[in-house]
C-alpha cells in the first residue's frame, strides 16, 4: 500500500544555508508519527517544507502518490495537509471564535464547518467558554488549544503538529496528549514534533530521530530502546546547518 506521506532524499533550507541532507520519512495512513531531536535538527524546517513554505532544493516528497515539490501552501491545505505551528500563532486581535473561523475558510474546511465547530467546542470546552475573548489574552495552554482546533476545523486529513508542550504546565500538557490521543483514536494522521520524548512515545506508532538535518534512526515505536535513543539525541557533533 502506498503511504500517505513519503519523503525522500530530501534537501532544503534557507538561501545559501541548506539545513536538510537527504531525509527520509514515511507517514502510513491512520498512524502516529513522531519526530524527535535536539534543538536546531531541522525538525520544524522539514514540516514547513512538507507544507510548502521551505524550498526543497533535491529529493521528493508525495501525499497520496502525488507530488508535493512545488506545491503552495494554501493547495497542500486543500490537499488535507495542515499544519499547526510552534509557537501558538494566533490572531491575537481577533475573537477566539474568529480564529476557529479562520480554519474553515480553505475549501477543505468549508463543508460541514459548523458539525466540526461543534466538535472542536466539545473536544476544548474552555475555547467555547471564551469564544468572544481577545485570542491575545489566552494563556499558553489556551491558545495552544486555539492553534489545535483551528487547525481541526481546516478538516485535515494529515495533521502535522509543532512541539504542542513547549512551554506549558504539566496538567495542560496532559490534556494536550490526551487530545492528540482521541484524535488518533479517531483514524487522524499524526505527525509530532517534539520535544518530550517519553510522553511522545507513548502516542507514536512509528518514531523519527532528527540530528544534523537528517534522520538517524526510524523504527517502530514499540521497538525503541529509550536509553539508545537518548544517547543519539544527546550526542556531540558539528553543527546542524552548513552552506551548501
Ligand atoms: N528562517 C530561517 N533562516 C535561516 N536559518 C533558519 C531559519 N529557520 C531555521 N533556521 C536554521 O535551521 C536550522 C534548523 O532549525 P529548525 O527550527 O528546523 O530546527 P528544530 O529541530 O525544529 O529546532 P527546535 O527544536 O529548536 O525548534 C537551525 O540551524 C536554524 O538556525
Amino acid at each position: 500500500m502506498t503511504p500517505l506521506l513519503e519523503v525522500s532524499g530530501l534537501r532544503a533550507g534557507y538561501g545559501q544555508i541548506n539545513v536538510l541532507w537527504d531525509v527520509d520519512l514515511t507517514v502510513e495512513e491512520g498512524k502516529t508519527t513522531v519526530i524527535v531531536g535536539p534543538n536546531g535538527a531541522g525538525k520544524t524546517t522539514l514540516l514547513r517544507t512538507l507544507m510548502g513554505l521551505v524550498y526543497a532544493s533535491a529529493g521528493s516528497m508525495t501525499l497520496h502518490g502525488q507530488t508535493l515539490k512545488g506545491g503552495k501552501t494554501w493547495d497542500i491545505v486543500e490537499r488535507g495537509m495542515v499544519m499547526i505551528p510552534e509557537g501558538r500563532m494566533v490572531f491575537p486581535d481577533m475573537s477566539v471564535l474568529d480564529n476557529l473561523m479562520m480554519g474553515a475558510y480553505p475549501r477543505a474546511g468549508r463543508a460541514d464547518w459548523e458539525t466540526r465547530l461543534e466538535r472542536v467546542f466539545a473536544m476544548f470546552p474552555r475555547l467555547k467558554e471564551r469564544r468572544g475573548q481577545m485570542a491575545g489574552l489566552m494563556s499558553g495552554g489556551e491558545a495552544q488549544m486555539l492553534a489545535m482546533g483551528r487547525g481541526l476545523m481546516e478538516n485535515p486529513q494529515v495533521l502535522l503538529i509543532d512541539e504542542p508542550s513547549l512551554g506549558l504546565a504539566p496538567v495542560i500538557v496532559d490534556e494536550i496528549f490526551t487530545i492528540l490521543a482521541d484524535l488518533k483514536a479517531q483514524g487522524l494522521t499524526i505527525v509530532l514534533v517534539e520535544q518530550n520524548t517519553s510522553r511522545a512515545l507513548h502516542l507514536a506508532d512509528h518514531v523519527y530521530l532528527m540530528r544534523s538535518g537528517k534522520t538517524i534512526l526510524s523504527q517502530p515505536a514499540a521497538e525503541v530502546d529509550l536509553g539508545h535513543l537518548h544517547d543519539l539525541y544527546f550526542a556531540r557533533d558539528g553543527g546542524s546547518a552548513a552552506v551548501g
